[in-house]
């Protein structure tokens, strides 16, 4: 289990670096970053949520009622995307306790590397294209809130910034 940066934090803001080497602590880091992502709880998880400048990231977006299914997808790039596009109310494990209307094209092709150095491609649709673009925004330091207007964006980001000064004084929020 890693701590998860929350909002703002400038290494959530940066664009992370390509995954070259596919070894041991690689599938360490997946690893890592899935059982985070389990007790968070959440469906998603990118690197630099936990202070990695990588382009890893993990998710599972199963039902509690299906198989569960990690994926962690390297260097993952949308090569297709739908013309349909559809609103959702996201959250962030980095922007805890809040949710904002996001739309989203609904169906995407990803391509990525395996934790095994092999390419891969799939298309995804509902909650897991939501949580794959999602995901990816991360890597190139963007998040759901960026979707919203200034004023509400500012809202947020001074509630988070007094969230941040709670925790860092040990009181509860
Ligand atoms: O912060 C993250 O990247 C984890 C996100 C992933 C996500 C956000 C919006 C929509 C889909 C996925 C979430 O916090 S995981 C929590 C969650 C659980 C069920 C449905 C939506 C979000
Ligand atoms: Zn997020």
């Amino acid at each position: 289990i890693r701590p998860i940066l929350l909002h703002p934090d400038p290494r959530l803001k940066a664009v992370a670096k390509p995954v070259t080497a596919f070894d041991e602590s690689l599938r360490r880091l997946a690893e890592d970053m899935l059982e985070t992502m389990y007790e968070a709880p959440g469906i998603g998880l990118a690197a630099p949520q936990v202070g990695v400048m990588s382009r890893l990231i993990v998710m599972d977006c199963s039902r509690d009622d299906e198989p569960r299914r990690p994926l962690a997808l390297a260097n993952p790039e949308i090569a297709w995307r739908s013309e349909e596009t559809g609103p959702y109310e996201e959250g962030c494990l980095s922007i805890p306790d809040h949710f904002a209307e996001v739309v989203r094209p609904k169906a995407v092709e990803v391509t990525w590397i395996d934790l095994e150095g092999k390419a891969q491609r799939e298309r995804f649709e509902g909650l897991w294209a939501v949580c794959v673009q999602h995901e990816i925004d991360h890597l190139n330091g963007k998040l759901f809130i960026d979707y919203l207007g200034t004023i509400k964006r500012g809202v947020i980001t001074r509630k988070m910034e007094k969230l941040k000064r709670d925790l860092a004084r040990e009181k509860p929020h």
